[in-house]
């Protein structure tokens, strides 16, 4: 039914014809002597002349009449000359709007027919640059012959007839540039003003258009949007008349629309078995190419996409963003739930702006009230180019953002290079949410009462947090500050739920999704929000983003080179190098060494003499079945193999990769958050938690024990966690304001999981299973070290830490998510010890080997480091009471095997002592 779009091409090439086509190379002289009186006729205007004539307040009427009568003359040749033009033209257009279930759609028949369109109404509008703008109205209720060769995906070709054509339009004619040689104007643009009412009907030639299901309406729709989309203003067609380059009248790019699809609320149900599958169609321009599908959320009414798109803008002053949503039925065609619409010329170049959308079926029209739910969006324009005054709207009040400075960094590039790098930036930094009250929640039991939580989640990475219970208060007050960090804030979003506390379980309330647009926008602000899905209830909230911009591409960057944003970590603190005046005196942080670094200092150098074993050549990422065994922990109470593989783990490898371990991958995450947070404060921050020159307990490197000491390239927090009461606060950081309590959390898991696998371990060898926690005395000890190894350029010169074997009993470390280094020393060779998902990695240590008279394996281990990324552990040391005797248990020692080990007490002191020294602790305690 593309005949519409010809239709409306043909005419107004037929247009251009009567006002300037003076090329008209094929007509006949008889046609082209008709055009030739019209065209003269306009043509001889000069700018003044046509400005007279068609005044815009007022035009005589004789001026329709004549283009009318005109126009009539000369129809039969415009549909002549047109028909032709019309196919040519118009099957590539149908050819982009063709919606995939059809496989070509083509003419096979058109003519204009006899009726000509009626022009019922002419303005001119005054151009201020060089041109005269004029807009005709046109009436068409034509009797063209237009069949359209359809063929569908099944093969099913089929001829459909448009019918019944009623066409109301007005036409913008631009002609532009005014010059002084005849026809004084070098082009004519031409398009549609604005949408346009357009009916007609489709006929299957001999059949039945409704046989085959979704044709009509594809067709329909097809039409629809090429007419819209191909002819409407912006959208426009330049003829040339003169010889002359017009390329600044075509439609071109003015900037880019960010936009951010939040979520949606409240949609209709489209499904009779559980809810819809909503997703989304975004479009400027309804061209495939050009629209946007958002993911499938599956069996949800208020879906939370947090997706990201982006669309050419050619003029904001006259173009829509539309949204429409659908329901996905799988293999059917999806069904629409509602649509909405923005006039771009509603945003603010450079500012954030953030709406909710109400869907309504039908965009056109309005005669339909239901509730269909409604669409949260953010959206941001951007004109290209950055001389044009417009403000970095991420810019913050104390740096330049890297956005900003790519911005900047761009005045004299093209503007794609720009939205390249603009598209590279990514804002990263702390959010601090302060969870203040909550007021008028509804009641959530019987007795109208509710126990009311929080539950903070960051959507990309899971992070999650929650609020203490209040009990029994509807307007409960939590005051509870939680730290994220955050690696994309533009991309990411925080989610927080309101849940009802109660013995059997949880009840949900209501919840909250923040993108944290505003926060980055305005550094800090205080809210609160109205809590969705709720009957009533708002949630009061601060929020606080302190920002640590980093530009992707560089994220490459090795150390030496020039620019100091890009390192990880040492990048972000090396500004806070100001902080080490205090400390000049004291060795610096390996931090330090890299964020100044110029030459490796001769005290990280390691010795080739140390290295005790050749590396495995599948090095870090061995395949794990032949490397690191791994060991379901949830098995060892019940199956026997399970229990002989951890036998035979410990006494060969002396370390496994525990799964299942009871400790959710979320709270790990947690865990790894608090290191992060920590690391990241400024040097000047964690100084405050310094070790003391000879004492190993809290933040620094390493401790300086004997002469010559090679030093290992990383800073730590070393925590004593266990005896509780033995705790010396003065070194567990405030900040992040968590940390000690979730650390805490921590040691009470790791002490469950400790317990439990010395047990299992005890009967893995047929001992009683309390064995070894007889030795443990009235406390058992825990150490917490949380480890960061900056990277090094030099990698291959320096030890993240010297191979070692640990002095607890039990080692439980949690690794990096993302980046190895950890190397076990199995039968001479280094292997790599992977990363695992959500497994701690568990180590025998000295005491252990002492106390399974040698049966298990305390493994020689040590660290790698790399010249690109920071890595980052936390390892918790599990041991007996300090200074408790220990010594091989009795079921161990036999005849056949006799006592290796004395007894002996161990501490940290003289393990560290042992270490620096390159030997092995163990060594000592040898009979
Ligand atoms: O960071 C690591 O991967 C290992 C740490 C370690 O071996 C230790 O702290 O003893
Ligand atoms: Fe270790």
């Amino acid at each position: 039914m593309s005949f519409v779009v010809g239709l409306i091409i043909g005419i107004t090439i037929g247009f251009a014809l009567i006002i300037g086509f003076v090329r008209s190379e094929n007509g006949r002289s008889k046609r082209r002597s008709a055009l030739a009186t019209t065209i003269a006729a306009l043509a001889r205007m000069t700018r003044e002349d046509s400005k007279k004539l068609l005044a815009p307040e007022y035009y005589p009427s004789w001026v329709l009449a004549w283009l009318n009568s005109h126009l009539t003359k000369i129809w039969p040749n415009v549909d002549e000359a047109a028909s032709e033009l019309i196919k040519a033209n118009v099957e590539p257009i149908l050819e982009q709007y063709r919606p995939i279930i059809l496989s070509s759609l083509t003419f096979s028949k058109l003519t204009l027919g006899t009726v000509a369109p009626q022009f019922t109404g002419v303005s001119v509008i005054e151009d201020e640059s060089d041109g005269i703008t004029l807009e005709l109205e046109m009436n068409w209720d034509g009797n063209p012959s237009i069949i359209l060769d359809v063929k569908t995906r099944l093969g099913v070709g089929l001829p459909v007839q448009v019918k019944d054509v009623a066409f109301t339009g007005v036409f913008r004619l631009i002609f532009k540039p005014l010059v002084n040689e005849f026809p004084c104007f070098g082009a004519v643009s031409f398009s549609l003003r604005k949408k346009t009412k357009m009916d007609f009907t489709l006929k299957v030639i001999g059949g039945d258009i409704s046989a085959i299901p979704g044709v009509a309406d594809a067709l329909e729709s097809t039409i629809h949007d090429a007419v819209e989309d191909s002819i409407t203003w912006p959208v426009r067609k330049v003829i040339p008349i003169l010889p002359g380059d017009y390329s600044d009248l075509e439609l071109k790019p003015m900037g880019i629309l960010e936009v951010k699809l939040v979520q949606a609320h409240g949609l209709t149900n489209k499904d009779l078995i559980g809810k819809s599958d909503p997703f989304a169609k975004l479009y400027i321009r309804p061209l495939r190419s050009r629209m946007k599908t958002s993911k499938v959320i599956d069996n949800d009414l208020n879906p939370v996409w947090n997706e990201h798109f982006e669309f050419i803008v050619e003029d904001i002053s006259t173009q829509h963003l539309t949204v429409k949503i659908y329901d996905d039925d799988g293999i059917q065609s999806s069904e629409l739930i509602g649509c909405a619409q923005v006039k771009l010329s509603e945003l603010v170049p450079g500012k954030v702006k953030d709406v909710w959308l109400k869907l309504v079926k039908d965009l056109e029209i309005h005669r339909d009230n239901k509730d269909r739910g409604k669409v949260h969006l953010e959206l941001l324009y951007y004109p290209h180019g950055v001389g044009n005054g417009f403000i970095n709207p991420f810019s913050s009040n104390y740096s330049m953002t890297s956005l900003e400075k790519v911005l900047k960094d761009g005045e004299n590039e093209n503007d794609e290079l720009v939205d390249n790098k603009r598209k590279m930036v990514i804002t990263r930094g702390v959010l601090s949410v302060t969870v203040i009250s909550a007021e008028d929640l509804p009641p959530a039991d019987l007795m109208g009462k509710a126990d009311p939580f929080v539950v903070l989640t960051m959507k990309k990475n899971g992070t999650r947090n929650k609020t203490r219970v209040v009990n029994n208060n509807l307007n409960p007050i939590w005051n509870q500050t939680f730290d994220f960090v955050v690696e994309d804030g533009l991309h990411d979003m925080i989610i927080l739920e309101i849940w009802d506390h109660d013995t059997f379980g949880k009840d949900f309330m209501g919840r909250c999704i923040l993108t944290l647009t505003r926060v980055i926008l305005e550094g800090e602000y205080k809210d609160s929000f109205e809590v969705e899905g709720a009957k009533s209830g708002k949630l009061s909230l601060n929020l606080k983003w302190l920002a640590q911009p980093r530009h992707q591409e560089h994220q490459h960057v090795h150390l030496p080179a020039d620019t100091n944003q890009t390192r990880g970590y040492a990048m972000v603190e090396s500004q806070s190098a100001i902080a080490r005046g205090n400390h000049d005196s004291q060795p610096k942080q390996v931090e330090e060494v890299a964020a100044d670094y110029d030459r490796l200092p001769e005290s990280y150098i390691r010795k080739e003499d140390e290295e005790y074993g050749s590396v495995n050549s599948a090095g870090a990422s061995s395949p794990m079945s032949v490397g690191v065994p791994v060991i379901d922990i949830s098995l060892l109470n019940s199956s026997l193999s399970e229990l002989d593989k951890l036998k035979s783990a410990v006494s060969s490898w002396g370390c496994f990769q525990a799964i299942n371990h009871g400790i959710e991958g979320s709270f790990l995450e947690k865990i790894r958050e608090i290191s992060k947070l920590f690391f990241r404060l400024s040097m000047e921050e964690k100084k405050k938690y310094l070790r003391a020159e000879n004492d190993v307990e809290g933040y620094g490197n390493d401790m300086v024990l004997t002469e010559n000491q090679i030093l290992d390239w990383n800073d730590r927090l070393y925590l004593n966690v266990l005896p509780r009461h033995q705790r010396r606060l003065q070194f567990w950081p405030q900040n992040p304001t968590h940390f000690r309590e979730v650390l805490d959390e921590y040691v009470s898991k790791i002490e469950l999981i400790n317990d439990f696998l010395l047990k299992a371990l005890a009967r893995s060898l047929n001992l009683h299973e309390n064995c070894f926690l007889d030795q443990y005395g009235t406390t058992a000890t825990m150490d917490a070290r949380f480890s960061y190894y900056p990277p090094c350029p030099c990698p291959e010169r320096v030890f993240g830490l010297k191979p070692h074997a640990d002095f607890s009993a039990l080692t439980f470390l949690l690794q990096d998510k993302e980046v190895e280094g950890l190397q076990v020393l199995k039968d001479g060779e280094w292997v790599g010890v992977p990363i695992v998902r959500d497994a701690l990695t568990i180590n025998i240590g000295d005491q252990l080997e002492v106390m399974s008279n040698g049966v298990f394996k305390s493994p020689m281990h040590r660290v790698m480091i790399n010249s690109r990324d920071a890595r980052m552990t936390v390892a918790m040391f599990c041991m007996p009471q300090t200074e408790k005797d220990i010594g091989p248990v009795d079921g161990l020692v036999s005849d056949e095997r006799p006592r290796l080990y004395k007894n002996v007490t161990v501490n940290v002191r003289t393990f560290f002592t042992y270490l620096q020294k390159g030997t092995r602790g163990i060594d000592a305690f040898k009979i």
